[in-house]
């Protein structure tokens, strides 16, 4: 069996929480690194102490030092941090995983500018059911094509900081794509005031932060007569890590390039 070293930055959030306690129980994964950012209380803490089972492996701000020996570098942290890290795998041929959301047109086209350099998983949900649906939204759009307004859902915990979700946004480009648009030119994220009646060409978004929501996305398509809503529910941070890690083991076995969760399913 081939161990993968695996590192985590953001160790101690609450993906990065979830991620150390998939890779424990992971057994051809180990932890080699578990990063945060210069400052944090965490610093020089054994990881696996924020997970009840100690692992020898302390908590680190040194990025460069822990990519040495490592294989994939998971990282669900915030946009700034990701892009740096990536850097640093760029130049040292270091695999990647990037879970964070919330990055800009210009920074998502550096990321595709570091996957010529080294393998990156770029997904904006990891879990297979999130995966799934975007398979399954392909399908409702093209056949609800016409007379059905078409409305994205999307309700988190309150610490969530960007909005709408990644996951609301690709699942807004599946729908966009699906029916010949640009979601550029026909989203409409929230409403307020006398808006004048709904644009049929429009794909509307709506937010929802409140209490330890793990994750919840509907699609809504709304006729006449009828209504479809295409949901998925997150109860648990464990099913995004174990895509995570299944990207992982996907990327270990290929070379640079971009690919996402469509990719490591097999469902593109
Ligand atoms: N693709 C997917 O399937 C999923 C994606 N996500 C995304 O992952 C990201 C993280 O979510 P979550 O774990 O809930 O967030 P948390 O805030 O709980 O964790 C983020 C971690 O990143 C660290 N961090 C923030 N800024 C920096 C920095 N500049 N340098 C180094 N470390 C930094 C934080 O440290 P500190 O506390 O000190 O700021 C913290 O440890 C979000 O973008 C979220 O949308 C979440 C779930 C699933
Ligand atoms: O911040 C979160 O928690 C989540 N973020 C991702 C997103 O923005 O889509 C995925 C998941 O829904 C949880």
């Amino acid at each position: 069996m081939t161990m993968l070293n695996i590192a985590i930055a953001g160790s101690s959030g609450r993906m990065g929480r979830a991620l150390l306690e998939a890779v424990t129980q992971t057994p051809d994964m180990r932890v080699h690194a578990a990063l945060e950012r210069a400052g944090s209380p965490y610093l020089g803490k054994d990881a696996g102490e924020m997970i009840g089972a100690p692992n020898g492996v302390v908590i680190r701000d040194d990025v460069a030092g822990a990519l040495q020996g490592c294989d994939v570098l998971i990282d669900f942290t915030r946009p700034d941090a990701t892009l740096q890290h990536m850097e640093l795998c760029r130049t040292r041929g270091v695999k990647m995983v990037i879970g964070t959301t919330g990055f800009t047109p210009e920074e998502k086209e550096k990321i595709l500018a570091a996957s010529h350099d080294c393998g990156i998983v770029f997904a904006p949900n990891m879990s297979v059911g999130v995966n799934l649906l975007f398979k399954l939204l392909d399908t409702a759009a093209r056949v609800l094509n016409e007379g059905y307004d078409i409305e994205v859902m999307e309700a988190h915990h309150r610490h969530k900081v960007d909005a709408p979700s990644g996951t609301a946004l690709r699942l807004g480009e599946v729908v966009a794509h699906a029916l010949g648009r640009d979601l550029a030119d026909c989203a409409v994220y929230g409403r307020e005031g006398v808006t004048g009646e709904r644009s049929p060409s429009t794909i509307g978004f709506a937010t929802v932060r409140g209490g330890d929501i793990v994750g919840d996305h509907t699609v809504l398509f709304a006729g006449i007569g009828e209504r479809v809503e295409i949901t998925h529910k997150a109860s648990s941070r464990a099913t995004f890590a174990l895509g995570a890690l299944r990207a992982a083991r996907f990327l270990a076995g290929r070379g640079a390039g971009l690919y996402d969760m469509q990719d490591v399913l097999g469902l593109r």
